[in-house]
């Protein structure tokens, strides 16, 4: 389904997953420290066994961080105090930050050939990324200038806004490009993402199966699921 972006006020993409590949740093990340953790736990439980990336796209992806942890220890039966909640996120925030200095970030060519075009069609973009680390990710990308607005889980934290699978963060974006919800684009990797995209009344959300499945993103409404951003850029090889 070709797009024509503009018809569009404009387009607001999640970071992770969507327009760099670091989504498989969280999974890593995230799974080092669950297993870490059920290893050693004796506590109360409902599950025991592996954290899998199963786990990863039902309970953690696309979510603010302590929420991740939270939803995941609740699906096994598990309920910790909050600061032991934020101790195990930070945990995995540390290994996270390890990698992205060892190993830097390179971006989906598909997704800076869209940015691209976007950009010589005049289509205002932002970031909503429920990731607090999303300016570092686009710094170390080379992609910090192409954005209008950048919507990360740390401004989320200071304007008291709720995270995804809520539509505050879209909402808040539109708001500061100055675009009408019911016309802007939504791109969104993760199950809690594209929920919030039709939570908000957004014109259009795409869906990019990077492990989620087209089939669990198309039910959580996205409108249309793409494999790659440069399925949406005239002429290019998808
Ligand atoms: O812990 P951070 O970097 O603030 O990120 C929170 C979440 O941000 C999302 O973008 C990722 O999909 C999740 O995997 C991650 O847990």
């Amino acid at each position: 389904m070709p797009v024509t972006w503009t018809d569009h006020d404009a387009v607001l993409l999640d970071l992770d997953g969507v327009i760099t590949p670091t989504a498989e740093v969280h999974m890593r990340a995230w799974s080092e420290m669950f297993n870490a953790f059920l290893d050693s736990y004796d506590g109360a439980a409902t599950d025991l066994s592996t954290y899998t990336d199963a786990d990863y796209f039902a309970h953690v992806d696309g979510k603010p961080r302590y929420d991740g942890v939270r939803d995941f220890l609740t699906s096994r039966g598990i309920e910790l105090p909050e600061e032991r909640v934020r101790e195990l996120g930070d945990r995995k925030n540390d290994a996270f930050n390890d990698v992205l200095a060892r190993d830097g970030v390179v971006a989906y060519p598909g997704s800076v050939a869209l940015l691209d075009h976007l950009r010589d069609l005049g289509v205002p973009l932002a970031v909503v990324s429920s990731s607090a680390n999303a300016p570092a990710v686009l710094a170390a990308a080379g992609l910090a200038d192409r954005f209008g607005t950048v919507v990360s889980g740390a401004v989320a934290a200071e304007l008291g806004l709720p995270g995804k699978p809520a539509p505050d963060t879209f909402v808040h974006a539109a708001r500061e490009l100055g675009a009408a919800v019911e016309r802007s684009v939504v791109f969104e990797d993760a199950v809690s993402g594209v929920r919030a995209g039709a939570a908000g009344g957004f014109a259009l959300v795409i869906g990019v199966d990077r492990g989620a499945g087209a089939e669990t993103l198309s039910e959580a409404g996205a409108h249309l699921v793409v494999g790659d951003l440069a399925e949406l850029v005239p002429g290019a090889d998808a």
